[in-house]
């Protein structure tokens, strides 16, 4: 069962199933804050030709649709240095010297319930630090504030984020059911009966269309099991299966082809829809999954060069003189062009490989060093702006920023 398919679907959050579900979650220990997303789709539906049945199956779906806890993420001038500790004169002198090295510079953000928020940016940019900041998990010299409802980070938040890494760790031997009812019946608060935990996981089994490899064997590099997309989406399960109000994703697409791919961006983009607040780093998207994401950041050697909607994206570059030389260029690979500071050049795409070579080789820095400063002129105020501006008001579900 695709995601998006459950989106045109009906979802019903009226009647007497809707009740229990709600005894459900309250039974759950979750409440409904009063700054409920605004953003929900889910259509009201007053059927009476809809089964009890169906009705509360539909109503079940729900509790994985909501977000119960919205959280407006704001993570403000966040840098981070790590020592490196070197060998003065060789391998095994004593005489060691202490460097420093900048992992991320002054990077900004604010993303509300309904959002999917997009890290772009070249290996070793700083992505993956940055989602591990916000995860709370970052140890070292960290400065800046991150804050989760303008609250700072602390456990009852840490129980409400849901962080799948790049290196899922799963169990080979267990199967997809297995995997997910031992995570239930390991996560989900003792308020709720054995029975009910189980049903979570054959939700989240539903949910994210794991039906039909339910009874397979993860696999690992011994013996095959199931496929590495569905692999990624039993990951998002174990997190879904708490509910987190925010999920963060280290390069959930890595590795897989551009359908799979589009599949678990769509069921990002679902579960956002559902009032969560979802940031995902991500490699190489192709523009399909560009096109997905509500806002990027784009690093280059930890800094941002772009904050703001990834629909304006290229209107701010070429406001700054950075366009593609061509029509249809995956905005994507512009970008991670960019931030690597290779510059498109409208001459004759013959001579085109040959600028960038000589880009590559003379001007990079240059470039990259021109595209900080434009992102602290243009972006950085208005960004400032926007984040003391939502200070303790009411969730949104627009965003104004660039
Ligand atoms: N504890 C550490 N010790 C040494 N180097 C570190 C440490 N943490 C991060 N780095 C360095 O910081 C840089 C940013 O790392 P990070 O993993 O955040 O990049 P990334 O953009 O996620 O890369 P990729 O896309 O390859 O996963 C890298 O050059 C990495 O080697």
């Amino acid at each position: 069962m695709l995601p998006h398919d459950q989106e045109n679907s009906s979802n019903i959050h009226g009647g007497s199933s809707n009740v229990l579900v709600r005894a459900r979650i309250d039974s759950i220990s979750l409440q409904i804050e009063p700054n409920g997303p605004t953003c929900n789709v889910s259509p009201r539906v007053n059927d009476d030709r809809v089964s009890d049945h169906q009705q509360s199956h539909h109503a079940k779906l729900s509790i994985l649709r909501e977000s119960l806890h919205p959280v407006t993420l704001k993570f403000e001038d966040v840098s981070y240095t790590i020592k490196l500790e070197s060998n003065k004169r060789g391998y095994f002198s004593s005489h060691q010297q202490k460097q420093t090295r900048m992992i991320l510079q002054n990077v900004m953000g604010i993303v509300k319930p309904g959002e999917l928020l997009a890290m772009l940016g070249p290996s070793g940019s700083g992505k993956t630090t940055l989602l591990t900041s916000i995860a709370g998990r970052l140890h070292g010299k960290f400065s800046g504030t991150i804050t989760y409802n303008d609250q700072q980070f602390s456990s009852s938040m840490k129980r409400k984020i849901g962080f799948v890494t790049q290196d899922d760790v799963l169990y080979p031997h267990l199967t997809v059911l297995e995997t997910l009812t031992y995570a239930a019946l390991l996560r989900l608060p003792s308020k709720l009966t054995n029975q009910e935990k189980i049903e979570q996981a054959e939700l989240v089994i539903m949910e994210l269309g794991l039906t039909r490899c339910r009874n397979s064997m993860i696999g690992g590099q011994l013996f095959r099991g199931i496929s590495g997309g569905e692999r990624k989406r039993v990951s998002i399960g174990q997190e879904m299966l708490v509910n987190p109000s925010l999920l963060l994703l280290d390069e959930p697409t890595s590795g897989l082809d551009s359908t799979t791919a589009q599949r678990i961006m769509s069921t990002l983009r679902w579960l956002a829809r559902g009032g969560r607040t979802v940031v995902t780093t991500i490699h190489q998207p192709s523009s399909t999954l560009f096109r997905m994401f509500d806002k990027i950041i784009v690093l280059t050697e930890g800094c941002p060069i772009y904050y703001g909607k990834s629909s304006l994206v290229m209107e701010y570059f070429a406001s700054i003189g950075y366009a593609p030389g061509f029509n249809f260029m995956n905005p994507a690979d512009f970008l991670l062009d960019l931030a690597n500071g290779i510059t498109h050049d409208t001459r004759h795409d013959d001579q085109h490989e040959l600028i960038m070579k000589q880009d590559q080789s003379e001007n990079q820095n240059a470039t990259k060093q021109s595209l900080i400063s434009s992102y602290r002129k243009n972006i950085y105020p208005l960004l400032k702006e926007e984040i003391n501006q939502s200070c303790n008001r009411p969730i949104r579900s627009s965003s104004t920023s660039t």
